[in-house]
């Protein structure tokens, strides 16, 4: 595929909450739908049945994952080669897939492998510095910073924005960085670009209805502590 039409555009991320009232494929296809009328360039779809029914209403590229619970890895995103197969064969052109440096299943070069012998173009799913450089020295498309702050290794970071020191720092090294996780706000995406991201992934501010209401039920709450001067 070629990358150039996704340049500097905003990706929508339509993962609703696990088994939440949302969590089904007509509503995902909704958002989805929405999403490229609204003008994303890409969106990001979880599921391969949700796959399957994006790709036959939109015309925009899909950036495809299967999540899963593992009992002994804390690896979710498409872990396995046979996901990659089925991922590709649901209609996404682009497959992410965990590329952190964790006890996995399966090694990120033999899913590099799969996605290269089907012709995806490849997301690798990092948390560190290391682990971006790592995936483009393999040769993967597109270095997410979609894990930052979710290992062990990178726990402990505010989850209300995103990470810019390593959308940076991997930007420096010339990788085209797909900006992705906590980003919040407008201005947290276009400080992505700043930064230097090839372009931007947002999901839970946009898709994540029980999410937004969260924050905004926090910060009322907040405010209602401060109004009583505790
Ligand atoms: C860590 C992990 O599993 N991230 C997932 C990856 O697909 C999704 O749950 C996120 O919603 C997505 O990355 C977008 O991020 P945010 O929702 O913060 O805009």
């Amino acid at each position: 595929m070629n990358l150039s039409g996704l340049e500097h555009q905003l990706v929508v991320s339509c993962q609703p909450v696990s088994l939440g009232p949302m969590d089904h494929p007509d509503i995902v296809v909704a958002m989805a739908k929405s999403a490229e009328l609204a003008g994303a360039g890409a969106v990001r779809i979880e599921g391969i049945n949700n796959i399957r029914q994006v790709a036959r209403n939109l015309h925009i590229p899909i950036i495809g994952i299967v999540k899963r619970d593992l009992p002994d890895s804390p690896v979710r995103i498409s872990p396995f080669l046979q996901d990659i197969t089925d991922l590709a064969a649901a209609g996404a052109s682009i497959v992410a897939f965990d590329a952190t440096h964790r006890v996995r299943p399966v090694p990120v070069e033999e899913l590099y492998r799969r996605a290269r012998a089907l012709k995806l173009t490849i997301m690798a799913d990092c948390a560190t510095l290391a682990e971006g450089i790592a995936a483009a020295q393999l040769g993967c498309d597109l270095i997410g910073t979609t894990l930052s702050g979710y290992t062990e290794e990178t726990a402990g970071q505010p989850m209300h924005r995103p990470d810019l020191e390593l959308i940076a720092a991997l930007a420096a090294r010339g990788y085209r960085v797909m900006a992705e996780g906590r980003i919040r706000e407008p201005a947290q995406a276009a400080a992505a670009l700043e930064a230097g991201a090839f372009a931007v992934t947002v999901g839970s501010a946009i898709t994540r209805v029980e999410h937004i209401t969260e924050w905004y039920l926090s910060a009322l709450a907040g405010a209602e502590k401060r109004s009583k001067g505790v």
